[in-house]
């Protein structure tokens, strides 16, 4: 393989932000080659920048006819064993049968998960075991739930900068590389102090001021980059705080509101870690889990735009606590403010208006905070009636 110096100003990779491991990922693809802080390309590629193997927008096309809407896709979920991951997966295999859906992730999956259908390991950070996988199981949709959130995100930036940068790096080029219907959810979390909080709308200044915000609006811009570009099929919903029974987060700012329904069922006390009047969009999972089918189902021509807002309701820790204190009026409240979160929360929107997905195509929630309390505490107190009978 004969590789020529190519001219600085045609290029269009930050060189000297890419880390060893990328350089080398690089290398084996035979597409870019940095040495010394010299690039060196491939002079048989036929265009000077395009995403790993894909040389043209037409033949990401071309890949993209091994998928036709009326089989069923074949899924993908990375970081599937997360808060959302398994949930996800549920639904979709009722839907395209339990063969079709692999869940993935870095960890070891619990008993029922690993017997509940296909799992299977894969670091996003490994470009090849990822292809494999992709190849091998003849994927066509990609879900991409793989990331460091907002507080752990803060807590360790090098990681999170690699995991949510680097990683999505690699799912879009073998999205594009192999014609995939891709899934990335982004979040509240991608708006900021300077966005408008009240309601943000779809598009406004994106100007995040945590690692895991400024990944996740990297992420909607590559995303629909990649969209014009290569004509990848990226679809993204920014979710707000997901509230889930049977799964915990993941070291997020929104956590509060899942941790309030547990300790009010098991101790009947709860310390909240932000402000009594934080007031933060939330969701509960079956929408989310819901609005993440019908947006990746969705007719292409219905999608006037590729990232969309979805919202079920806003409420603050106070809110929330006097509903579940109808059902539990002994429930004990404190608050011990975790500065990192508060300051977090504080520049993130208020309320979040979707009307665009509601108006394109057709998103509508279900629960609002009564039924929201209501479903969590039947479900943790069921839980946790079977637990103390066993
Ligand atoms: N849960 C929410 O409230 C919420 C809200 C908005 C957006 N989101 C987004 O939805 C997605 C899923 O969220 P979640 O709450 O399930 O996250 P989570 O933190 O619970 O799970 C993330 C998973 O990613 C995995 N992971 C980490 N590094 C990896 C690597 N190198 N390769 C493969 N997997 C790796 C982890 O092991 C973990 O299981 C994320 O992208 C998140 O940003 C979540
Ligand atoms: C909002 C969301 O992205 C996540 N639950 C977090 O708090 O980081």
């Amino acid at each position: 393989m004969a590789y020529v110096k190519k001219a600085e100003s045609q290029h269009v990779a930050p060189r000297c932000s890419w880390g060893p491991a990328e350089q080398r990922r690089e290398a084996s693809n035979d597409i870019y080659f940095i040495i010394s802080n010299e690039l060196l390309v491939n002079k048989d590629a036929s265009v000077p920048f395009s995403p790993r193997q894909v040389t043209s927008a037409s033949d990401a096309s071309f890949h993209s006819v091994s998928f036709s809407e009326t089989d069923h896709p074949k899924v993908l979920i990375t970081g599937g064993l997360g808060q959302l991951g398994v949930g996800l997966a549920k639904l979709l295999r009722k839907r395209f049968g339990k063969n079709n859906v692999i869940l993935s992730d870095i960890r070891k999956p619990p008993t029922h998960v690993f017997h509940s259908g296909p799992f299977i390991y894969s670091d996003i950070l490994d470009y090849k075991n990822l292809r494999e996988i992709v190849v091998n199981n003849r994927i066509t949709w990609l879900v991409h739930y793989s990331a460091l959130l907002s507080a752990v995100g803060e807590a360790n930036v090098p990681l999170a900068r690699a995991v949510n940068i680097t990683g999505l790096h690699n799912i879009l080029d073998i999205a594009a590389e192999h014609g995939l219907r891709l899934f990335v959810p982004s979040t509240i979390g991608a708006f900021g102090p300077t966005s408008p909080r009240n309601p943000t709308p779809d598009l406004c200044v994106q100007r995040p001021r945590t690692i895991y915000g400024v990944s996740k609006v990297h992420a909607e811009l590559m995303g629909e980059y990649y969209h014009h570009r290569y004509n990848l099929d990226f679809r993204c919903l920014r979710y707000p705080g997901i509230i889930s029974a049977d799964s915990q987060p993941g070291g997020g700012t929104t956590d509060y509101a899942v941790q309030i329904f547990h300790d009010a069922v098991k101790t009947g006390k709860f310390e909240c870690n932000l402000k009594p009047d934080t007031r933060l969009p939330m969701m509960y999972i079956d929408d989310c889990l819901r609005a993440t089918l019908e947006v990746m189902e969705a007719p292409a021509e219905t999608l006037s735009m590729r990232t969309y807002n979805i919202n079920a309701m806003s409420f603050t820790p106070d809110e929330l606590a006097q509903e579940v204190q109808k059902q539990l009026p002994d429930l004990q409240v404190t608050y011990s403010i975790d500065p990192v979160r508060q300051a977090i929360a504080d520049s993130w929107p208020m309320n979040f208006d979707d009307s665009n997905a509601r108006n394109d195509w057709n998103w509508k929630h279900d629960y609002d905070l009564p039924e929201l309390v209501q479903t969590m505490l039947n479900f943790i107190g069921s839980d946790s009636q079977v637990a103390q009978a066993s």
